[in-house]
């Protein structure tokens, strides 16, 4: 099928090129340039596991090309909406200006019968005024919502394999032409078992903020316990896969630590409180903002922790900090807990150095204020304390007898939880985590 992706960001370029891979005859349309540029040149704009290689295999075959020119969707009979939404400076709510523009500037090259997808996580209510902008062009055309679950570090296998898909479309009506031409697009994934359910478009709108809130309640409950068995002197990791050990609980999302950042679920559940605000709801979802503060504290938290190490005083505390991406496999820095801590313990007068395999520049563009050192050895030389934010492979790997002789002060701080205790304090080191004696 010719498919056109709108959009090619983190969830665009990687949609793209799953889809070529699929076998279809993709273009991928974005206004910025640079990463057109890139892309075209098989050359992934950002970092994720598996997306260079796949560009220059898919490539190869002809079938993905990149453009900035709008007019190249033109005789598509998909069109992927995969533009930011991100959250509005000084509100809760999300910015639909991305969404909104991109589907003017399509509009008038839908052609009748072809069919539009929105993939953008968007508030309720948003596909079936986008349908009616579609269908004021061109009444012959339809509009799907088909929200994206897949998660960054795992972007290319999530595409390929998702879990499920959910198709909007009016009425939930399994006979709608968009039915087809989504079964179409994903015959591959769907011949081999992947699951999928036909819905109207407020349901699958709710379906993506549903997810992103339960996943970010998930890790919330954690560190609310977390906070508690620092209270107790318990150990939440093991309390963790205690709980986790119930197969109606499940271990997964139950890491404590500094809590969640990215593009996704602290924006997500902050638009969709603002959206049942609107609605008239929302009492049904003020357990949110007690998710989303808990999840601040962390940070707070990891502060005062780096201060009581530093035996009171941050002033003039060399610290490093491994890690800058808001997770492992990612450059992706938005709201990442790791450089918002970075930032907050250099205002409290540290002299902080950040390192991180993958986002040192994308760090160093949010935050010019802080010193960046891609080098691991040179940015762990003299530092009063090491906190480990992001848990990257190559930390966990760290050797703490090799590492000791490295720095100025054998303390270090574990954000996520992840290195064994016994083993760093066996070797001199004075070890902190979170909710962990
Ligand atoms: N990143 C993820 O893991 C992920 C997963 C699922 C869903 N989502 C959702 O997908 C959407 C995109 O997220 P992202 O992380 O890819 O954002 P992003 O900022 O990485 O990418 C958005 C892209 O859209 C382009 N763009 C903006 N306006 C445009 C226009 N008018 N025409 C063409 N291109 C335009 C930008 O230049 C950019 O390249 C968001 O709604 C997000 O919530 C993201
Ligand atoms: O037990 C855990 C699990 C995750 N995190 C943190 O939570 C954040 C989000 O992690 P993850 O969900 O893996 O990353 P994303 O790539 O942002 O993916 C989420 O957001 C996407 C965009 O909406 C969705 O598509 C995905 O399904 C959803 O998992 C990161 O900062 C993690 O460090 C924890 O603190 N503890």
């Amino acid at each position: 099928m010719k498919i056109s992706v709108i959009g090619c960001g983190y969830l665009g370029a990687v949609h793209a090129a799953c889809m070529a891979k699929l076998g279809h005859e993709v273009v991928g349309i974005d206004v910025d340039p640079h990463k057109v540029a890139e892309l075209s040149a098989a050359r992934a704009p950002f970092f994720e596991p598996g997306l260079e290689e796949l560009l220059s295999e898919v490539q190869a075959t002809g079938r993905l090309t990149f453009t900035t020119d709008m007019a190249a969707a033109a005789g598509s009979e998909v069109h992927f909406i995969c533009v930011g939404t991100p959250q509005k400076k000084g509100e809760k709510a999300a910015d639909l200006s991305y969404v909104d523009a991109a589907t003017n500037a399509l509009a008038p090259y839908v052609g009748a019968g072809e069919l539009v997808v929105g993939k953008s996580t968007v508030p309720v209510g948003t596909a079936e005024r986008l349908a009616e902008l579609i269908q004021e062009h061109q009444p012959e055309a339809h509009l799907a919502w088909n929200p994206e679950f897949l998660r960054e570090g795992h972007a290319v296998k999530d595409t390929l394999t998702p879990d499920r898909f959910v198709y909007g479309v009016p009425g939930a009506a399994e006979d709608h032409p968009a039915v087809e031409l989504l079964d179409e697009v994903y015959a591959t994934p769907l011949s081999s078992g992947t699951p999928r359910l036909v819905a109207d478009y407020a349901t699958a709108e709710l379906v993506k903020s549903a997810a992103n809130s339960f996943l970010a309640t998930k890790i919330s409950f954690i560190n609310a316990m977390s906070e508690v068995c620092d209270a107790a002197g318990a150990d939440v990791t093991l309390l963790a896969d205690a709980i986790g050990m119930d197969d109606r609980i499940g271990r997964k999302f139950l890491n404590a630590g500094i809590g969640f950042g990215g593009g996704c679920l602290p924006k997500d559940i902050r638009s969709f409180m603002a959206r049942a605000g609107e609605l008239g709801a929302d009492q049904a979802l003020t357990f949110l903002r007690e998710v989303d503060d808990i999840n601040m504290r962390r940070r707070t938290r990891m502060v005062e922790l780096t201060r009581e190490i530093c035996n009171g005083t941050l002033l003039g505390q060399r610290i490093t900090v491994l890690g800058a991406a808001f997770k492992p496999n990612s450059d992706d820095v938005r709201d990442s807990p790791a450089l918002s801590i970075a930032a907050q313990l250099q205002l409290q007068g540290a002299v902080v150095t950040v390192t991180d395999p993958q986002s040192l520049s994308n760090a160093a563009r949010r935050f010019p204020e802080l010193n960046y050192e891609p080098d691991l050895t040179a940015a762990l030389l003299n530092a009063d304390a090491v906190l480990l934010l992001t848990e990257w492979q190559q930390y966990l790997e760290l050797d703490p007898h090799t590492v000791i002789s490295q720095v100025r002060s054998p303390r270090i701080l574990d954000g996520r939880n992840v290195l064994e205790p016994s083993k760093w304090r066996a070797a001199g080191w004075t070890y902190r985590g979170m909710g962990r004696p």
